[in-house]
Protein backbone atom coordinates (compact mmCIF):
# COMPACT_ATOMS: atom_id res chain seq x y z
CA UNK A 1 0.00 0.00 0.00
CA UNK A 2 1.31 3.11 -1.17
CA UNK A 3 0.90 6.38 1.23
CA UNK A 4 -2.27 8.25 0.73
CA UNK A 5 -1.25 11.12 -1.77
CA UNK A 6 -4.52 12.77 -2.25
CA UNK A 7 -7.91 12.89 -1.38
CA UNK A 8 -10.76 13.82 -3.74
CA UNK A 9 -14.09 14.51 -2.62
CA UNK A 10 -16.77 14.74 -5.57
CA UNK A 11 -20.00 16.63 -4.99
CA UNK A 12 -22.73 15.32 -7.42
CA UNK A 13 -26.49 14.11 -7.91
CA UNK A 14 -25.28 11.31 -10.13
CA UNK A 15 -22.76 9.14 -7.85
CA UNK A 16 -23.60 6.38 -10.42
CA UNK A 17 -22.00 7.94 -13.40
CA UNK A 18 -18.16 7.38 -11.84
CA UNK A 19 -18.54 3.65 -11.71
CA UNK A 20 -17.25 3.07 -15.06
CA UNK A 21 -14.31 5.01 -15.14
CA UNK A 22 -13.26 5.26 -11.48
CA UNK A 23 -13.30 1.30 -11.31
CA UNK A 24 -11.10 1.13 -13.99
CA UNK A 25 -7.29 1.58 -15.44
CA UNK A 26 -5.14 3.92 -13.45
CA UNK A 27 -7.85 5.76 -11.40
CA UNK A 28 -8.57 2.00 -10.23
CA UNK A 29 -5.20 0.93 -9.45
CA UNK A 30 -4.41 4.35 -7.84
CA UNK A 31 -7.07 3.87 -5.54
CA UNK A 32 -6.16 -0.02 -4.88
CA UNK A 33 -2.47 1.38 -4.39
CA UNK A 34 -4.04 3.34 -1.56
CA UNK A 35 -2.57 6.66 -2.94
CA UNK A 36 -5.83 8.31 -4.39
CA UNK A 37 -8.82 7.95 -2.03
CA UNK A 38 -12.02 9.40 -3.79
CA UNK A 39 -15.66 9.53 -2.31
CA UNK A 40 -18.42 10.26 -3.87
CA UNK A 41 -20.91 12.30 -2.14
CA UNK A 42 -24.31 12.48 -3.28
CA UNK A 43 -25.40 16.00 -2.71
CA UNK A 44 -29.03 14.84 -2.32
CA UNK A 45 -28.28 13.91 0.94
CA UNK A 46 -27.65 17.10 2.36
CA UNK A 47 -31.39 18.61 0.79
CA UNK A 48 -33.82 20.67 3.05
CA UNK A 49 -36.70 18.44 2.63
CA UNK A 50 -38.02 15.22 2.45
CA UNK A 51 -38.48 14.77 -1.72
CA UNK A 52 -34.74 15.42 -1.45
CA UNK A 53 -34.60 18.48 -3.99
CA UNK A 54 -31.87 20.19 -4.60
CA UNK A 55 -33.01 22.74 -6.89
CA UNK A 56 -35.39 25.66 -7.10
CA UNK A 57 -37.10 28.46 -9.62
CA UNK A 58 -34.93 31.42 -10.46
CA UNK A 59 -35.48 34.25 -8.79
CA UNK A 60 -36.07 37.23 -11.15
CA UNK A 61 -38.37 34.13 -13.25
CA UNK A 62 -37.37 32.82 -16.38
CA UNK A 63 -37.17 28.93 -17.61
CA UNK A 64 -35.46 25.74 -16.13
CA UNK A 65 -34.46 25.46 -12.46
CA UNK A 66 -31.19 26.70 -10.47
CA UNK A 67 -29.17 24.36 -8.34
CA UNK A 68 -29.45 25.99 -4.28
CA UNK A 69 -27.06 27.14 -2.19
CA UNK A 70 -27.39 25.78 1.03
CA UNK A 71 -27.18 21.76 0.17
CA UNK A 72 -24.02 22.32 -1.60
CA UNK A 73 -22.53 24.56 1.73
CA UNK A 74 -24.20 22.10 4.35
CA UNK A 75 -21.95 19.67 1.87
CA UNK A 76 -18.93 21.33 2.31
CA UNK A 77 -19.94 21.87 6.16
CA UNK A 78 -19.69 17.53 6.30
CA UNK A 79 -16.63 17.35 4.26
CA UNK A 80 -14.43 19.99 6.56
CA UNK A 81 -16.05 18.36 10.04
CA UNK A 82 -14.28 14.84 8.87
CA UNK A 83 -11.03 16.18 6.97
CA UNK A 84 -10.68 19.31 7.67
CA UNK A 85 -10.49 22.22 4.85
CA UNK A 86 -9.99 21.21 1.62
CA UNK A 87 -6.35 22.87 -0.50
CA UNK A 88 -9.46 23.70 -3.67
CA UNK A 89 -12.67 23.50 -3.89
CA UNK A 90 -12.96 23.22 -7.63
CA UNK A 91 -16.61 23.94 -9.66
CA UNK A 92 -16.75 22.58 -12.67
CA UNK A 93 -18.43 24.93 -15.17
CA UNK A 94 -18.42 26.44 -18.82
CA UNK A 95 -17.07 29.75 -17.79
CA UNK A 96 -14.27 28.37 -15.50
CA UNK A 97 -10.26 28.75 -16.16
CA UNK A 98 -9.40 26.12 -19.03
CA UNK A 99 -7.75 23.55 -17.83
CA UNK A 100 -4.76 22.17 -19.13
CA UNK A 101 -1.89 20.01 -18.26
CA UNK A 102 0.28 22.65 -16.16
CA UNK A 103 -3.85 23.10 -14.16
CA UNK A 104 -3.16 19.61 -13.90
CA UNK A 105 0.30 19.62 -12.62
CA UNK A 106 -0.84 22.77 -10.24
CA UNK A 107 -4.01 20.22 -8.54
CA UNK A 108 -1.59 17.41 -8.54
CA UNK A 109 -0.11 19.30 -5.64
CA UNK A 110 -2.46 19.94 -3.51
CA UNK A 111 -3.68 17.14 -0.41
CA UNK A 112 -6.93 17.13 -0.50
CA UNK A 113 -9.47 18.22 -3.67
CA UNK A 114 -13.25 18.92 -3.93
CA UNK A 115 -15.17 18.85 -7.19
CA UNK A 116 -18.75 20.52 -7.44
CA UNK A 117 -20.79 18.75 -10.61
CA UNK A 118 -23.35 21.23 -11.12
CA UNK A 119 -26.76 20.93 -13.37
CA UNK A 120 -30.02 22.69 -14.14
CA UNK A 121 -29.87 25.40 -15.76
CA UNK A 122 -26.67 26.59 -12.80
CA UNK A 123 -25.99 27.25 -9.83
CA UNK A 124 -26.69 30.36 -7.19
CA UNK A 125 -24.23 32.69 -7.71
CA UNK A 126 -23.57 32.37 -3.89
CA UNK A 127 -21.97 29.26 -4.42
CA UNK A 128 -19.51 30.60 -6.91
CA UNK A 129 -18.79 33.57 -4.91
CA UNK A 130 -18.47 32.85 -1.22
CA UNK A 131 -17.71 28.72 -1.61
CA UNK A 132 -15.65 28.06 -4.63
CA UNK A 133 -12.17 28.62 -4.56
CA UNK A 134 -11.44 27.53 -8.46
CA UNK A 135 -13.87 27.60 -11.69
CA UNK A 136 -12.33 24.98 -13.90
CA UNK A 137 -13.82 24.37 -17.39
CA UNK A 138 -12.51 21.51 -19.72
CA UNK A 139 -13.65 23.25 -22.28
CA UNK A 140 -15.52 25.55 -24.64
CA UNK A 141 -18.68 23.47 -24.88
CA UNK A 142 -21.86 23.17 -23.13
CA UNK A 143 -22.23 20.05 -21.04
CA UNK A 144 -25.30 18.28 -18.90
CA UNK A 145 -23.41 18.50 -16.21
CA UNK A 146 -20.08 18.82 -14.03
CA UNK A 147 -19.71 14.42 -13.74
CA UNK A 148 -17.69 14.48 -17.43
CA UNK A 149 -15.31 17.46 -16.65
CA UNK A 150 -14.74 16.03 -13.31
CA UNK A 151 -13.66 12.73 -14.43
CA UNK A 152 -11.55 14.59 -17.04
CA UNK A 153 -9.70 16.18 -14.21
CA UNK A 154 -9.29 13.32 -11.78
CA UNK A 155 -8.14 11.33 -14.94
CA UNK A 156 -5.09 13.64 -15.63
CA UNK A 157 -4.69 15.05 -11.85
CA UNK A 158 -4.59 11.32 -10.41
CA UNK A 159 -1.55 11.01 -13.54
CA UNK A 160 0.83 13.20 -12.32
CA UNK A 161 0.43 11.69 -8.39
CA UNK A 162 3.91 10.25 -7.43
CA UNK A 163 3.54 6.24 -8.08
CA UNK A 164 0.26 6.00 -9.51
CA UNK A 165 1.69 5.01 -12.99
CA UNK A 166 4.49 2.86 -13.56
CA UNK A 167 8.21 4.19 -13.38
CA UNK A 168 8.26 3.42 -17.29
CA UNK A 169 4.80 5.25 -18.31
CA UNK A 170 5.58 8.20 -15.46
CA UNK A 171 9.20 8.32 -17.59
CA UNK A 172 7.33 8.22 -20.81
CA UNK A 173 4.84 10.94 -19.75
CA UNK A 174 7.95 12.89 -18.91
CA UNK A 175 8.92 13.68 -22.39
CA UNK A 176 4.94 15.24 -22.65
CA UNK A 177 5.27 17.13 -19.72
CA UNK A 178 8.00 19.09 -21.99
CA UNK A 179 5.27 20.15 -23.74
CA UNK A 180 5.68 18.42 -27.49
CA UNK A 181 3.14 16.90 -29.08
CA UNK A 182 4.17 12.92 -28.65
CA UNK A 183 5.92 11.23 -31.43
CA UNK A 184 4.75 8.01 -33.54
CA UNK A 185 4.45 4.66 -31.81
CA UNK A 186 4.60 1.09 -33.75
CA UNK A 187 4.49 -2.14 -32.35
CA UNK A 188 4.62 -5.67 -34.08
CA UNK A 189 4.07 -6.85 -37.38
CA UNK A 190 6.97 -4.70 -38.48
CA UNK A 191 4.64 -4.55 -42.39
CA UNK A 192 0.87 -4.63 -42.04
CA UNK A 193 -0.95 -4.70 -45.45
CA UNK A 194 2.00 -3.29 -47.03
CA UNK A 195 2.69 -0.30 -44.29
CA UNK A 196 5.98 -0.84 -42.91
CA UNK A 197 7.99 0.50 -39.59
CA UNK A 198 10.50 3.50 -40.38
CA UNK A 199 13.06 1.57 -40.89
CA UNK A 200 15.24 3.71 -38.00
CA UNK A 201 13.31 2.26 -35.35
CA UNK A 202 14.44 -1.32 -36.28
CA UNK A 203 17.90 -0.56 -36.89
CA UNK A 204 18.84 -1.02 -32.81
CA UNK A 205 20.66 2.24 -33.00
CA UNK A 206 19.75 3.86 -29.90
CA UNK A 207 21.31 7.45 -30.23
CA UNK A 208 19.67 7.64 -33.98
CA UNK A 209 16.12 6.09 -32.46
CA UNK A 210 16.12 9.17 -29.66
CA UNK A 211 17.11 11.89 -32.40
CA UNK A 212 14.39 10.46 -34.65
CA UNK A 213 11.97 10.68 -32.16
CA UNK A 214 12.74 13.97 -31.15
CA UNK A 215 12.67 15.56 -34.46
CA UNK A 216 9.03 13.56 -34.70
CA UNK A 217 7.83 15.71 -31.83
CA UNK A 218 9.16 19.06 -32.94
CA UNK A 219 7.90 18.27 -36.44
CA UNK A 220 4.39 16.76 -35.57
CA UNK A 221 4.14 20.02 -33.04
CA UNK A 222 5.56 22.99 -35.22
CA UNK A 223 2.87 21.64 -37.74
CA UNK A 224 -0.33 20.96 -35.63
CA UNK A 225 0.43 23.18 -32.08
CA UNK A 226 3.22 26.03 -33.33
CA UNK A 227 1.30 27.54 -29.93
CA UNK A 228 2.84 24.68 -28.03
CA UNK A 229 6.55 24.95 -29.58
CA UNK A 230 6.55 28.83 -28.31
CA UNK A 231 6.02 27.71 -24.64
CA UNK A 232 8.25 24.51 -24.69
CA UNK A 233 10.99 24.28 -23.15
CA UNK A 234 13.29 23.18 -25.87
CA UNK A 235 17.04 22.39 -25.84
CA UNK A 236 19.91 23.53 -28.10
CA UNK A 237 20.15 20.73 -29.48
CA UNK A 238 15.80 21.66 -30.78
CA UNK A 239 16.68 24.61 -32.17
CA UNK A 240 19.17 22.78 -34.54
CA UNK A 241 17.05 20.21 -34.96
CA UNK A 242 13.94 22.57 -36.25
CA UNK A 243 16.33 24.99 -37.85
CA UNK A 244 17.46 21.62 -40.07
CA UNK A 245 13.59 21.02 -40.32
CA UNK A 246 13.25 24.20 -41.69
CA UNK A 247 15.81 24.54 -44.23
CA UNK A 248 14.49 21.32 -45.39
CA UNK A 249 10.76 22.99 -46.03
CA UNK A 250 12.50 26.03 -48.25
CA UNK A 251 14.56 23.33 -50.88
N1 LIG B 1 -16.97 22.94 -20.30
C1 LIG B 1 -17.13 22.50 -19.04
O1 LIG B 1 -16.18 22.19 -18.32
C2 LIG B 1 -18.54 22.37 -18.53
C3 LIG B 1 -18.77 22.21 -17.17
C4 LIG B 1 -20.09 22.07 -16.70
C5 LIG B 1 -21.13 22.11 -17.63
N2 LIG B 1 -22.44 22.00 -17.27
C6 LIG B 1 -22.87 21.98 -15.86
C7 LIG B 1 -22.84 23.39 -15.28
C8 LIG B 1 -22.07 23.62 -14.14
C9 LIG B 1 -22.06 24.89 -13.56
C10 LIG B 1 -22.79 25.94 -14.08
C11 LIG B 1 -23.54 25.72 -15.22
C12 LIG B 1 -23.59 24.46 -15.81
N3 LIG B 1 -24.39 24.22 -16.95
C13 LIG B 1 -25.61 23.48 -16.71
C14 LIG B 1 -26.24 23.12 -18.04
O2 LIG B 1 -26.41 24.27 -18.86
C15 LIG B 1 -25.18 24.92 -19.12
C16 LIG B 1 -24.50 25.36 -17.86
N4 LIG B 1 -20.86 22.26 -18.95
C17 LIG B 1 -19.59 22.39 -19.40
Amino acid sequence: MGELEMVVDILTLFPEMFAGPFDASIIKRAREKGLVEINLINIRDFSWNKHRTVDDTPYGGGVGMVMAAGPLFEAMDWIRTRRGDPGRIILLCPAGRLFNQEVAAELAREKHLVLICGHYEGIDERVAEHLVTDEISIGDYVLTGGELPAMVVVDAVCRLIPGVLGESASAQEESFADGLLEYPHYTRPREYRGYRVPEVLLSGHHEKIRLWRRRQSLLRTLASRPDLLARASLTEEDRKILTSVLEELKS
